[in-house]
């Protein structure tokens, strides 16, 4: 689980251009991680083709226990300090209500079990902190995207894993505003939680609504923003209140994620090598584009590298390409070469004759693409390519799988590739998993545990690496500011 190892008492932060995305209408995470093993059928469109059911289940357990792993901070980048929870002692804590924003939105299954418990467990160590110190904590998160009160998207299942945690017994309020959670916030005892309800079941919460944020703010005397995976999104409870909390603060969970995908992205060990995976091109660009900035190597893999091909005039047979995307990945070719970042493309791809578990494959130059076939995977020979690049690097950044690792006879790339890193990182490389599917991969082969940081976080990981700024840290009160 995440450890609170190193918790500095403030850190640094180092964002570019300003962008807020507010909330999408994407489905609940929890529907999204089952499928999740099956976007390809989903995101390109091939009808008729299905997903292996046991499959499938094998993979939603492996998901189950994606770890951040211990807190190594990267410091020394700041063009922006915020303010921690661990610059919070028992002077400021004991007997203070405080409002955590956590990111407690984990996958449950259909008789409401949580099938992966990582954001809970990344929870804790804020809350221990704030509950060691006499305070009384107001836990509050939203689970899924309801529309209104919804009892599947409770939190009341939460309940019983957070207590066994946090070694207490958490109170559940059935609201996460008014008089009955007023009275329970009175008759929290220091050293309590009390886990409001969903947040969302109010539609004021991500329309950012103040009054919605005033009356959540009443019922604490200082915020902590620990919610990760949210601070993507300026809605009421992380970014609105804090227009009425004083101080507002970042949990150490937030600060961990900004420490490793902003510290060390931005001021790596050198060699420094991105791997850029998935299956667009389009879904990436910002990505790739904010990378070839700051990395020496960039490995590119999965679906997006056909468009690539295709651009430089190669037959790709029926693999998937983005037509108006050709333009585009030619410039990020001359964008790189200008740069003098080594842009590698596989040289070799394994090709399928259909979009299917099952489907007859072969190995073939990435020139050798036959009508009718599509490439799912990267070849051997470009497994060796990118191994002996990342022989050499001393920080790792990846995002997105180099195949369609959801059937095994193309999951060699995305595997070999999860293999190096955890052998790298073993040798003292950092190596950081960008969230999405990435950590499904990582899971899938079981070198979790060595990665030096995986995030919590997917499309707020993203527009990090896109360097684009988080306003539920953006709302933070800014660290005091270090002695002379
Ligand atoms: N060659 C390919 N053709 C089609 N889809 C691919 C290919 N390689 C990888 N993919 C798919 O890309 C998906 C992941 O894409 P994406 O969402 O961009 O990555 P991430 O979630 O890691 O950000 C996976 O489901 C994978 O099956
Ligand atoms: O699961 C989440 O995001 P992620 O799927 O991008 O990691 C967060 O809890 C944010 O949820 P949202 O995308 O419904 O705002």
């Amino acid at each position: 689980m995440a450890s609170t190892a190193a918790t500095p008492s403030s850190f640094s932060l180092l964002q570019s251009s300003s962008s807020a995305s507010t909330s999408s209408t994407r489905s609940p995470s929890f529907v999204r991680l089952a499928s999740t093993l099956r976007p390809p059928l989903r995101r390109l469109g091939f009808a008729g083709a299905a997903a292996d059911a046991s499959f499938s289940l094998h993979v939603l357990s492996k998901i189950n226990s994606y770890k951040s792993q211990s807190t190594k901070p990267i410091r020394g980048v700041a063009s922006m300090a915020k303010k921690s929870v661990g610059d919070l002692t028992s002077a400021d804590l004991k007997g203070k209500k405080v409002f955590v924003r956590a990111d407690l939105n984990v996958p449950l299954d259909d008789s409401q079990n949580i099938t992966d418990d990582t954001r809970i467990r990344a929870a804790i160590p804020t809350i221990k902190h704030l509950i060691n110190n006499g305070a009384k904590v107001i836990l509050s998160s939203h689970l899924g995207r309801p529309k209104g009160v919804t009892p599947k998207f409770s939190l009341a299942p939460l309940v019983p894993r957070l207590s066994e945690l946090l070694g207490l017994q958490v109170v559940k309020a059935d609201d996460c505003i008014g008089p009955d959670v007023e009275k329970l916030v009175a008759e929290l005892p220091e050293g309590g939680v009390l886990l409001l309800e969903n947040v969302r079941f109010y539609k004021e919460e991500e329309k950012n609504d103040p009054e919605f944020a005033k009356k959540l703010a009443s019922l604490a005397d200082l915020y902590v923003n620990d919610a990760f995976g949210t601070a993507h999104r300026a809605h009421a409870s992380t970014e609105g209140v804090t227009k009425f909390l004083k101080p507002s603060v970042a949990g150490f969970l937030l600060q961990k994620e900004l420490d490793y995908l902003v510290g060390a992205v931005s001021n790596p060990k050198r060699p420094f090598a991105a791997i850029v995976g998935g299956s667009k091109v389009s879904s990436k660009i910002g990505v790739i584009e904010s990378l070839l900035e700051k990395c020496d190597i960039l490995l590119l893999g999965g679906g997006m590298i056909f468009t690539f091909y295709k651009a430089q005039g190669m037959s790709v047979g029926s693999s998937l390409v983005e037509e108006d995307k050709l333009d585009l990945a030619t410039s990020l070719l001359a964008k790189a070469k200008e740069k003098g970042v080594s842009l590698l493309l596989p040289t070799d791809v394994v090709i399928a004759d259909k979009f299917a578990a099952d489907a007859d494959s072969k190995i073939v130059p990435a020139s050798g693409i036959p009508d009718g076939w599509m490439g799912l995977d990267i070849g051997p020979d470009s497994i060796k390519t990118f191994s002996e690049a990342l022989d050499t690097t001393q920080t790792v950044i990846w995002n997105g799988p180099m195949g369609v690792f959801e059937f095994e006879k193309f999951a060699a790339g995305t595997e070999a590739i999860a293999k190096k890193l955890e052998e790298i990182s073993k040798k003292g490389a950092t190596t950081i998993i960008g969230g999405g599917d990435s950590v499904a991969a990582v899971e899938k082969v079981g070198v979790a545990e060595a990665m030096s940081h995986i995030s919590t976080g997917g499309g707020a990981s993203l527009e990090l690496l896109e360097g684009k700024q988080l306003p539920g840290v953006l709302a933070l009160n800014e660290a005091d500011p270090v002695p002379v």
